[in-house]
């Protein structure tokens, strides 16, 4: 087949910077680390920024969770901020494009490279296409790192070629959605959604989120929209434009916002004024929705079983300027009898819902997290139940697109908890959520592309004890 007219399907894109202030991790696109005046482009910096994201990505592919344990460890953290800025950065491109840039590789090549050479042209061709770094310098690290191992040695022409191929090329062409995400998922997600509805949550890959915050009251956040180059998007949330290290954006240091994703921030955001109530915040690390309790006024107890993550739920109320009462303790044993007027489980889950921010979950969840992971909510959501007071609030959420975490959880629970009814809400009583993400059985089903920009997916549950 010939291929058509050399007319770029992609643009780098043009992102705009927060004024004045220093480069950060997490800025994308980024530069490639500088290389000093007399070295060439072959020179460590470079590379061992790249040898980071390979070991980023490799550990990614291999289980969950292994993108942030490898993000810790002592041999990535010995790498300076911009290399392990830039390893980052060039992981999170490959994880998200993943399924695209495997089918450029199989379509240039007649018999699939070993996964070590593919490894390198993942990341030479997420160089060239969507990083600002310089072609050249893309082809030639990658070679040079191709050199330097047996495995790949025999392979650094075809790498070359490959890649000097895409440049003439121009651009990069549409793909079939489907091949955006793995094929376990996709089929799952058909099933769930529907073909329309995969299809645009696969093309949500293509996009980079900008940031959302959210504010302690809106009075701050309609005075800040210009400074942060933001837009309102709920009574409290702005999606924000800016680029690079946050903690030089307007009011950072005076505690009135704090990131958190439009669909993270819903759950409590269909709670009103919480002025003078009592609420029980069970799986809260980092602390997103624990700020926005006290915010909305209730006194709050927080627990955590991860003494770690704790720390930073600590770290965001200081910011803040907030209060909580903190345990370390594991939710389904939490020795304490006393009820509270909202409980919140926000239970942890596979998280598929969050791939546009962390592309890894695609590549490193297994069926099987899904079924073990039901487990937990169930016990979770039996042993708090009676931690709810009568009339009292019980919301449920997870950052799951899977129904198993969501819809069935909640059915079953509705079952076997007779003192428990669901809050109805409506698209009517919430401007501010698309009304798509509004099921008609009264719970939300936030999926991704569902708002304009993206929002993560999410499934969030309502539920009322009934009055003794
Ligand atoms: C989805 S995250 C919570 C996010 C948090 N609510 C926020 O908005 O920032 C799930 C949390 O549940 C915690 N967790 C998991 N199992 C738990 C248990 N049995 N008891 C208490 N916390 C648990 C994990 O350590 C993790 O921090």
């Amino acid at each position: 087949m010939s291929l058509p007219p050399k007319k770029p399907t992609f643009k780098k894109p043009a992102f705009k910077k927060a004024p004045f202030k220093k480069p950060s991790p997490g800025d994308r696109p980024i530069k490639a680390p500088k290389p000093a005046p007399d070295e060439s482009m072959d020179n460590d910096i470079g590379l061992n920024a790249r040898l980071g994201a390979l070991k980023l990505i490799e550990a990614a592919l291999d289980h969950r969770g292994g993108f942030d344990e490898a993000g810790s460890t002592a041999e990535f953290l010995k790498l300076s901020d911009s290399e392990r800025a830039f390893a980052r950065a060039l992981a999170l491109l490959v994880l998200r494009r993943l399924g695209h840039l495997d089918h450029i590789i199989h379509n240039k090549t007649q018999k699939m490279p070993p996964e070590a050479v593919r490894a390198l042209l993942r990341i030479g061709m997420a160089q060239i296409f969507f990083m600002q770094v310089p072609d050249f310098a893309a082809v030639s690290t990658t070679v040079k790192i191709a050199e330097r191992d047996n495995k790949t040695r025999p392979f650094k022409g075809l790498i070359n070629a490959i890649l000097r191929g895409l440049i003439r090329e121009g651009g990069l062409r549409d793909v079939n959605p489907k091949k955006l995400m793995p094929d376990w998922l996709w089929q799952r997600w058909l099933q769930t959604y529907g073909e329309d509805n995969v299809a645009a949550m696969a093309n949500v890959l293509t996009e980079e989120p900008a940031t959302d915050l959210s504010f302690r009251n809106s009075a701050d956040r309609d005075r800040l929209l210009e400074k942060l180059e933001g837009e309102a998007i709920g009574e409290l949330n702005m999606r924000s434009s800016l680029r690079g290290d946050l903690r030089h954006w307007e009011a950072y240091e005076d505690g009135l916002w704090w990131v958190q994703d439009i669909a993270a921030a819903t759950p409590v955001n269909l709670l009103g004024d919480l002025t003078g109530k009592t609420a029980l915040d069970v799986c809260a690390a980092p602390g997103g929705k624990t700020v926005q309790l006290v915010a909305k006024g209730a006194s709050v107890v927080a627990i955590d079983r991860s003494k770690n993550r704790l720390k930073r739920v600590e770290d965001n109320l200081k910011r803040l300027g907030m209060t909580a009462e903190i345990h370390n303790a594991d939710a389904a044993s939490f020795d304490d009898p006393r009820q509270f007027d909202v409980v919140l489980v926000d239970a942890p889950c596979s998280a598929t819902g969050t791939y546009r921010r962390q592309p890894d979950v695609l590549w490193g969840s297994k069926p099987a997290d899904v079924a073990k992971l039901a487990d937990v909510q169930h016990r979770l959501l039996d042993a708090l139940a009676d931690r709810v007071a009568p009339n009292g609030d019980l919301v449920y959420c997870t950052c799951s697109l899977e129904r198993e975490e969501g819809e069935t959880q909640i059915l079953a629970f509705l079952r076997r908890n007779k003192a428990f009814t669901l809050v109805k809400h409506t698209a009517d009583q919430h401007p501010d959520i698309p009304a798509a993400s509004i099921a008609p059985e009264g719970w939300l089903r936030l999926l991704p592309h569902q708002r304009k920009g993206g929002q993560d997916g999410f499934f969030i549950a309502h539920l009322k004890r009934n009055p003794v």
